[in-house]
């Protein structure tokens, strides 16, 4: 059975005085009843790290390099995530696909790298409006499932976040009968390719405009098992709602 997640993508936002967030929902939510990951920028990661230690909230960071180091100026290595207390990384985010070029073979190097340092990667994936306009959604997400995530991984070491680009920070969401569609759809595809005990064990993550007000409707759906929140996550208690509505659902 695949384990319930909150996870907060806090992008490229946040410094010190943020980490003040944290201590609130920490006081808020001292055992949540679901996984809670928080995944700071880089520069935040090691002091976030400590500071939740070794409570419920898991860390990780955005992104990793596929090499566990070498002369690779700005990048960050799997292997340095986990020194810095982290243990997850999102890999293949579709502000890095389109930002940075990424495609699916360099998230599936990604993958491997962070699964081997002992990491848990949370691969998203997700179609443009133009896309889902065109009728190749599925299409789109099933080469991204198979292309991004690399054999051998298990429910302990892959989460699959399924992101709609258009859904992100725009405040709108697909309905919920084209959020089950998805969700089945990649729930499927990995019982395919990795049997129904994995398949059935990796966490599927809703991203995209997710808030308080319509956490509870997503995380009705069968096969979501949490969901990976961006601006939401920035105040705790916006995103203590959210841990809330999970933990009830
Ligand atoms: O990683 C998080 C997603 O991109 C969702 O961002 P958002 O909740 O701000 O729409």
């Amino acid at each position: 059975m695949a384990q319930k997640l909150a996870a907060g993508n806090w992008k490229m936002n946040g410094t010190e005085a943020s980490l003040a967030e944290i201590d609130a929902m920490i006081a808020a939510y001292p055992d949540p009843g679901c996984g809670v990951l928080i995944c700071p920028p880089a520069t935040l990661l090691d002091r976030l790290s400590k500071r939740v230690g070794s409570g419920p909230i898991a860390t990780g960071a955005q992104d990793c390099h596929a090499n566990a180091s070498g002369a690779h100026t700005g990048d960050i290595s799997a292997e340095m995530i986990k020194d810095a207390g982290g243990a997850y990384v999102i890999l293949g985010h579709s502000e890095r696909r389109t930002d940075h070029g990424e495609t699916n073979e360099q998230v599936n190097a990604k993958a491997v790298a962070a699964t081997g340092a002992g990491l848990v990667a949370v691969v998203c994936v997700g179609e443009t409006l133009e896309q889902r306009d065109a009728g190749e959604t599925l299409d789109l997400v099933g080469a991204q499932l198979a292309g991004s995530i690399p054999d051998g991984i298990s429910g302990e070491t892959l989460v699959v976040a399924y992101e709609p680009v258009w859904a992100i920070g725009t405040g709108r969401i697909p309905t919920i009968e084209q959020i089950t569609e998805v969700h089945d759809f990649m729930r499927a595809k990995l019982t395919e390719r990795f049997g129904a005990e994995v398949g059935g064990a990796v966490s599927l993550l809703y991203g995209g405009s997710v808030k308080p007000s319509n956490a509870a409707e997503i995380f009705a759906v069968e096969n979501v098992d949490g969901a990976l929140v961006g601006g939401a996550s920035l105040k705790a208690a916006d995103f203590g709602a959210i841990i809330d509505a999970l933990q009830k659902s």
